[in-house]
């Protein structure tokens, strides 16, 4: 079971999905034809999607839904239902569902779908338009080894992937699904801060982009851990150690602490409809 000549579709053309299908493309494993998008309504959307992937956008979800071998849910999770309800009888046992969903367990969508069917619960983030997702995937109670293969190989298109126990799913949405979030949140705040400081936005820009792909990088590939890296670069008495002690004294560990209980319950509410 591989994915050559799989067809693939999104039930869902919002910003995740579409980061997953950039990524898919330039991945080269799975070409433009094996992809298949619908939404809701927004035609406007599938013909943008169209356009700019040569991916095949419809409305016709029927048609769509009884020649997909695979089938990505990328709706919003409480947009889960309304979804499928409508459209479950078209769904065959031999198709294989991933849902990136945040909360939403694969019991919920078999339950829902009322088929043995297989079910990947994945959990990607949105640097998968270039290659760089950090992809979480679990499977459900009918889905089998040979599935989980065909998932990891379809997201390893994308970045990397690891193999997880459900239950850590809520806490994996709150720190790598929503985590390039925090990110960009950081930086936003840094640039903020660097023009405050009389920096030029284009070279707060520049500067920031590069300082946080050389950490990222260092992370990755000097084997050292996140805590060595930043003693190196606290010069005793010196100005890291200055910037530091202030994120010390307003409890930046707390906050980053709350930051993830926070989106870690609210994906547990979005699991339970709420
Ligand atoms: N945005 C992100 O970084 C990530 C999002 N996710 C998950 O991906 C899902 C989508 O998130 P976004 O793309 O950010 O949301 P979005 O709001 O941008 O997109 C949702 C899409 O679902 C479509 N939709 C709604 N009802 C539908 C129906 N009945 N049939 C077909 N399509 C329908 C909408 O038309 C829209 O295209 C969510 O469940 C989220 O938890 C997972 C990982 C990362
Ligand atoms: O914010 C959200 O709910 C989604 C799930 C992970 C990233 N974005």
């Amino acid at each position: 079971m591989d994915l050559i000549n799989k067809s693939i579709l999104f039930l869902g053309a919002g910003s995740a999905a579409e980061a997953i299908i950039s990524g898919i493309i330039k991945g080269k494993v799975v070409s433009n034809n094996q992809l298949f998008v619908t939404n809701r309504e927004n035609e406007e959307r599938l013909s943008y999607l169209q356009e700019r992937y040569q991916v095949i956008c419809s409305r016709h979800k029927e048609e769509l839904i009884s020649k997909a071998d695979i089938i990505i849910l990328a709706m919003k999770p409480n947009d889960l239902e309304k979804s499928i309800l409508p459209i479950k009888a078209l769904f065959k046992e031999n198709q294989l569902i991933i849902s990136i969903l945040a909360g939403k367990s694969t019991d919920k969508i078999t339950d829902l779908i009322g088929l043995p069917i297989p079910v990947i619960r994945a959990m990607p983030n949105t640097s998968a338009s270039i290659g760089y997702a950090a992809t979480a995937l679990t499977k459900g109670k009918y889905a089998i080894e040979q599935h989980m293969i065909q998932a990891k190989q379809l997201f390893q298109t994308i970045g990397m992937t690891t193999i997880v126990k459900e239950d850590d799913m809520h806490a994996i949405t709150a720190i790598s699904g929503s985590g390039p979030a925090y990110i960009y949140y950081l930086v936003e705040a840094l640039e903020k801060a660097a023009i405050e400081a009389g920096l030029s936005s284009s070279v707060a820009r520049e500067l920031i982009t590069q300082t946080v792909i050389g950490a990222g990088n260092m992370l990755r590939l000097s084997g050292e851990d996140p805590e060595t890296l930043r003693q190196k670069i606290t010069s005793p008495n010196g100005t890291t150690e200055a910037g530091i002690s202030i994120l010390e004294n307003n409890h930046f560990r707390r906050i980053v602490m709350e930051c993830v209980k926070g989106a870690k319950e609210r994906s547990e509410e979005l699991g339970n409809g709420q």
